[in-house]
């Protein structure tokens, strides 16, 4: 399928879940997480949920993360260059709700792409080669590609993976893991 039928298709099916099944999901794909990656003292960008999209809540893996003494960053977009800053997460105080409903961090220490160990990619769909699908706007293409290169690219799905997406593009980056309620898959 192409990538707008995979959108469409997500989309519906997060509809499907209830908020309790939501919150279910959340927790286990966190839990799923810890398990998986060593966060400690590692230097991490965790995405918040958009609540309207039905976004898994990931103020959990924050909260996780902290508690293990990872450095949490979180990023802020710019709608007019599509690119993303990151700004260090210490408190619920600093986030504000854009137009797009992303919670994001009105101030806060710049942390600058290359200092990132694992970066938690938020997507509607993926593939069974590491392929990704968001909203379309390249926002996660145009960072992952400053990020270093032994920087993991980690996405946080709900559902499990199509076996090919059609139209995937040369600036595409590929995860290299995906974390789901059922399993983790490592892609090299
Ligand atoms: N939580 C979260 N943050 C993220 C992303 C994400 O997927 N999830 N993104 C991942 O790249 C970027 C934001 N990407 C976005 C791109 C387009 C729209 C947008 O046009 N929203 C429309 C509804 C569109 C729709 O339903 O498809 C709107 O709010 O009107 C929103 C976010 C960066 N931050
Ligand atoms: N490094 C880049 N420089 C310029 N344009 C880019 C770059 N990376 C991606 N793009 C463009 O951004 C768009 C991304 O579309 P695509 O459908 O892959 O988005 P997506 O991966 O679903 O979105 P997101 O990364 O925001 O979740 C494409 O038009 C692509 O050409």
């Amino acid at each position: 399928m192409t990538k707008a039928e995979l959108r469409q298709k997500y989309k519906e099916m997060r509809l499907q879940l209830s908020p309790g099944e939501l919150e279910r999901l959340s927790e286990t794909i966190v839990e799923m997480t810890l398990t998986h990656f060593q966060l400690s003292e590692k230097t991490i960008s965790i995405f918040l949920p958009i609540e309207r999209q039905r976004e898994l809540n990931t103020y959990l893996l924050w909260e996780r993360a902290m508690g293990v003494g990872a450095t949490v960053a979180i990023p802020k977009t710019n709608f007019e260059t599509f690119e993303m800053r990151h700004y260090l997460f210490e408190s619920t105080d600093q986030l504000e709700i854009n137009q797009k409903g992303i919670p994001e961090p009105k101030k806060g220490k710049v942390i600058a792409a290359d200092k990132f160990d694992i970066v938690f990619v938020p997507l509607l769909a993926a593939d069974v080669k590491g392929n990704r699908v968001g909203y379309g706007k390249g926002f996660y293409d145009r960072f992952l590609r400053k990020c270093a290169p032994n920087c993991l690219f980690v996405g946080l799905h709900y559902f499990d993976l199509e076996q090919n997406i059609d139209d995937v593009l040369p600036t595409d980056i590929r995860l290299n893991a995906v974390v789901m309620p059922s399993q983790v898959i490592r892609f090299d």
